[in-house]
């Protein structure tokens, strides 16, 4: 997000609007910060507030410039003592935050004044390590398994967590775990709502094991099996959940992260109803399967989601992910995949050299849905909105479903 230009007045944009909780009090400092408003952020500081003042988790108002650009309130707030080392929840500095958006200008400055990149520091750290003994195996409770191993439910510090085990024949080849801890390494990096957090590997004299957060509901796959097609308010908000964690990916720095393998197997849902993506960068290691003859199975099960330049081995980018996107959603107002009863391979094959795509029956999809998919599934990959643009024309979506489901209540007071 660009850094605005000085006025307080303007109004937040969609996607920062819900993270903006208070602007009252000393935390308008931070607001200020975050806006480029020069004249507010120093309205604060005379007044008493601390250029240190930091929210809950630990951003200060100097982390926030930075990472939206702000060059001007960054030199503002060095002027008036802001600490340029200070470390958030996540151990990342001011400039850690500069690098990772890409103001080279900011870094500059913060270099100037002796700030530190914690990131780049941590980034030769391995991956965060789990001592075995604190997790009971014995007690662990199988929940699924998938082409790198089973997975349990087990207690790890009194909390329940999801341990994943990799199979032998992947995790005794030396090159491929080596490639798997580096894709374990990037996860471990990763905070969003809407991305399964992943925990830490354990330190097991044997076996391969790492540990992410325990998601109760299981996949969305499993949801729709039990409960077929969604209505269309759960499925708008289901589809807004996944869009929200593809969109952190595609924008992660200094590289995008692709998943390649977005499926409904891979969407996950905690207690309260929340979705999140799981397992990206892991299918990386799966496709290596043919050239080193280990098996990892499940491969099929994708073919179902991939997009049609994958499947013709082209070279590809982000928008293989949209292309899965559609298809998970056209399944949730569907009820499940089209065409459940061909083979994926053959659909997948269909997909790339015919065109042929789901259809999409007039009363079950809004128009505004459909041309959402149709878009996002276009045979051409350019033509493919962007999560970002999915994200705000889903919020369109969901506001004009909202206001027919108050409109559709209405009548029905009115009538009893
Ligand atoms: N963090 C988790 N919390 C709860 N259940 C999980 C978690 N991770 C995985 N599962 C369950 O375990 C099953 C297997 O997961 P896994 O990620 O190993 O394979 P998959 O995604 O189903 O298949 P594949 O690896 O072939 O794509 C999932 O379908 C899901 O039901």
């Amino acid at each position: 997000m660009a850094c605005g230009s000085g006025s307080s007045t303007s109004p937040p944009s969609r996607s920062t609007q819900s993270q903006i909780i208070d602007v009252d009090g000393p935390y308008r400092l931070l607001h200020c910060s975050s806006k480029g408003d020069k004249d507010g952020v120093l309205q604060e500081i005379q007044k008493g507030v601390s250029p240190n003042l930091a929210d809950y988790d630990k951003r200060t108002a100097l982390h926030l410039a930075a990472c939206e650009g702000c060059t001007e309130i960054v030199r503002l707030l060095l002027e008036k003592g802001a600490e340029v080392n200070s470390i958030d929840r996540w151990g990342r500095t001011p400039l850690s935050d500069a690098r990772s958006f890409g103001h080279a200008e900011i870094c500059k400055i913060l270099e100037a004044e002796g700030g530190k990149d914690t990131v780049e520091l941590e980034s030769h750290i391995p991956c965060c390590k789990i001592d075995h003994r604190e997790v009971d195996m014995k007690d662990a409770t199988l929940i699924g398994e998938g082409s790198f191993g089973e997975v349990y439910l087990v207690k790890w510090r009194g909390t329940e967590v999801a341990a994943k085990t990799i199979r032998s024949s992947i995790a005794s080849n030396d090159r491929v775990k080596k490639t798997f801890m580096k894709e374990l390494e990037m996860w471990q990096r990763l905070r969003h709502p809407n991305i399964v957090q992943f925990l830490g590997v354990l330190k097991h004299p044997a076996k391969l094991i790492f540990l992410t957060e325990y998601l109760s509901n299981g996949s969305l796959f499993d949801i729709l099996k039990k409960r077929g097609r969604l209505d269309p308010v759960t499925a708008v908000a289901y589809a807004l959940d996944i869009a929200r964690g593809m969109n952190y990916l595609h924008h992660h720095k200094p590289h995008a992260i692709i998943h390649r393998d977005l499926t409904p197997r891979n969407v996950l849902q905690d207690e309260s109803g929340r979705l999140k993506v799981t397992d990206f960068g892991l299918s990386k290691i799966a496709q290596e399967k043919d050239l080193h003859g280990y098996k990892m199975t499940g491969g099929t099960g994708s073919y179902r989601y991939m997009a049609p330049e994958v499947y013709r081995r082209e070279s590809y980018g982000k928008s293989v992910d949209v292309f899965s996107f559609a298809l998970i959603v056209h399944e949730m107002f569907q009820g499940g995949p089209s065409n459940r009863t061909e083979n994926a391979e053959t659909l997948a094959d269909r997909r790339a050299y015919e065109d042929s795509r789901p259809s999409l029956s007039s009363f079950v999809y809004p128009d505004s849905i459909k041309s959402l998919l149709r878009e996002c599934w276009h045979k051409n990959p350019e033509f493919r909105p962007s999560f970002e643009e999915i994200i705000l024309r889903l919020e369109d979506i969901q506001e004009d479903l909202q206001q027919k489901k108050v409109a559709a209540a209405c009548c029905e007071c009115t009538i009893l």
